[in-house]
């Protein structure tokens, strides 16, 4: 394993010889594309990729751990922060890695084993829990699946109220709980393994001192959604394609993080996300990761794979200690289109940890407590707050104190629509105005292409200034239509807090209404039966009328969505190549 604070490894899964197409030899990563010309010849384009460790498909979980991981677990002994991810598409191999079976165990076992061996021996003991981040809920996977609610507390750290925690003392006991959390992850679903792909499984082990609450270090071994789920999902329907726009999004801010811990930037960017934030201590202090990617290595999944290898490579690069790929001449070609490799970074700084202070509320908290926000206010019914729309504009449930910092120019020229189609246009720029600096650079810091997110159809050689504005519109479409899909998540769960409220207050209201006819009946004289009623039925009105005001909103959001996601989804050409149905 590197001697860095991020280990970047790969590691690929067996496969029939004649169908595959990769060649491991660590360092060195290298996927054969088979391609065809436009004179239909077929040739294949080289793709070479370097990592800290590429471990090909005879390895075994045993080995991946020695290799890549087993550095983590001095670092959970020395009051540290240990981090392990598996990264990839779905079937390459990342619950195999991580969970294994009982032939082969995986990281989580090999890694409980010297665990617990240095707990015995050093009279500590290990308590583990196990959740999963699908969308921006969270589910404790130990304790019946009971959602999770994330809070700040007042020196802004998150913490994960109600998760369940564990004392276990062997393998065998950690397995009996993660098999029990495993059953409840795939509880419900159609399918096990499409659903675990949507979902990411933390499981965490904390090491404290016999008898006392302190933590002396803790490792989290993360399995995350496949990647391909955040990808192209604009042609499926509304909840898979928030499900690829959440998952995009956590993936996109988890590299960000982990690049600018590994140059040591001031700002680490864990905002961007609820797995990013939940993680937030995971990466800071004394903090060591291994992300290890798995790729399948077949024709069928080239594209998925060679995804998965730009990602793992914009990590390794801007990581610090890394070294940068190496691309031979036939793909320095697709490099260049994409916008060529970013400089290696080979200095290791000293990340500075955030002031407590310069961490600010995420925005994604509010939606944790709004309902606890909605039943203690004590009977009032109040309207979500949305900020005022533009003219003519649909509005957007963002909400948050801070404000946007005066726009520079290039900022100010990415709110400029580059769209064409008026319809899309229309809508552009009417989120184009609400939407926050990093959300117009597409969540991605700017600079990567290759990324999921970015991942449009490659611009011919030569097609000039209209094919890069395409691009450009794409880009846009896919930002804005990013920006919707987190409004509308933000919206629906406002929504339902409201809606909720109303009941109870209907609920009370009814019983009030049943009580003023029997004073009618009784004693009342039918002026006091007139006014009761006619306060009890306005209350009632109006809060009607804001559900169905945010009803409304909610709805034109949607079929914005809906319009954006049409205009992504990519169309078949008559010569087999994709196209975007966007301009
Ligand atoms: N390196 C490997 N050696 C042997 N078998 C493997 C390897 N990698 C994956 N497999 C097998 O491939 C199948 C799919 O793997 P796995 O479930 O780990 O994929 P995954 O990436 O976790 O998928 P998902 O994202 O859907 O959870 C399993 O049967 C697994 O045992």
């Amino acid at each position: 394993m590197s001697s860095s604070r991020i280990c970047v490894a790969v590691r690929k899964r067996p496969c029939d010889a004649d169908k595959d197409i990769v060649t491991a030899q660590s360092p060195q990563c290298i996927v054969n594309e088979p391609k065809v010309k436009y004179d239909l010849t077929p040739y294949t384009e080289r793709h070479n990729f370097v990592f800290d460790e590429v471990l090909d498909e005879k390895v075994g979980n045993r080995e991946v751990y020695n290799r890549c991981c087993r550095p983590l677990i001095d670092t959970l002994f020395s009051n540290g922060n240990a981090t392990c991810f598996a990264y990839g598409q779905t079937g390459s191999g990342k619950t195999h890695t991580m969970l294994g079976h009982d032939a082969e165990p995986g990281l989580y076992a090999c890694a409980a084993k010297d665990i617990f061996t240095r707990c015995k021996a050093q009279n500590q003991e290990v308590f583990a829990s196990f959740y999963e981040i699908y969308g921006r809920k969270m589910f404790d996977l130990l304790n019946e699946r009971a959602k999770l609610v994330a809070r700040e507390d007042a020196d802004k750290v998150i913490n994960i109220c109600g998760l369940s925690e564990h004392a276990v003392a062997s393998v065998d006991e950690l397995f009996n709980i993660i098999n029990k959390g495993s059953a409840y992850r795939a509880a419900g679903m159609t399918s096990a393994n499409a659903e675990s792909s949507r979902s990411h499984a933390v499981l965490q082990m904390e090491v404290h001192e016999k008898g006392s609450s302190k933590t002396i270090g803790r490792i989290s071994f993360i399995d995350l959604a496949g990647n391909e789920r955040g990808a192209d999902t604009f042609d499926c329907d509304r909840k898979t394609r928030m499900e690829g726009a959440e998952i995009n999004k956590s993936l996109l801010a988890l590299k960000e993080c982990i690049r600018a811990l590994g140059v040591g930037k001031a700002h680490v960017p864990f905002r961007g996300s609820v797995l990013t934030e939940v993680l937030r201590d995971s990466f800071l202090g004394n903090s060591r990761t291994t992300m290890i990617a798995t790729i399948s290595p077949t024709s069928a999944h080239c594209e998925n794979t060679l995804n998965t290898l730009r990602y793992t490579q914009r990590v390794k690069d801007l990581s610090g200690g890394g070294q940068a790929a190496q691309v031979d001449p036939s793909a320095a070609r697709v490099a260049a289109a994409k916008g060529g490799n970013a400089a290696p970074n080979n200095k290791k700084a000293q990340r500075p940890t955030p002031e407590p202070s310069a961490l600010k509320r995420p925005e994604w908290m509010d939606d944790f407590n709004n309902e606890d926000n909605a039943n203690n206010n004590n009977g009032e019914f109040a309207q979500i707050k949305l900020p005022p729309p533009p003219p003519g504009a649909v509005p957007s449930a963002r909400r948050g104190d801070a404000g946007p910092s005066a726009p520079t120019k290039a900022q100010r020229n990415k709110r400029e629509v580059a769209v064409k189609d008026p319809k899309i246009a229309t809508i552009v720029q009417n989120h184009l105005k609400e939407m926050e600096v990093d959300e117009l650079e597409g969540g991605s810091g700017g600079d990567d292409d290759d990324d999921n997110s970015a991942n449009v159809t490659p611009t011919p050689a030569g097609a000039g200034v209209a094919a890069a504005l395409q691009r450009q519109e794409v880009k846009q479409v896919r930002a804005v239509h990013a920006h919707v899909v987190r409004a509308i998540s933000r919206a629906e769960e406002d929504i339902m807090a409201m809606h909720r409220r109303h009941i109870d207050v209907k609920m009370s209201g009814i019983k009030e209404e049943i009580k003023a006819i029997q004073a009618l009946e009784d004693q009342d004289t039918v002026d006091e039966y007139v006014s009761k009623v006619a306060g009890l039925l306005t209350k009632q009105r109006r809060e009607i009328d804001v559900i169905l005001d945010n009803l409304n909103k909610l709805q034109s959001m949607l079929r914005d969505e809906e319009e954006l996601s049409r205009t992504l989804t990519p169309v078949v050409k008559a010569g087999g190549g994709k196209r975007r149905s966007v301009v």
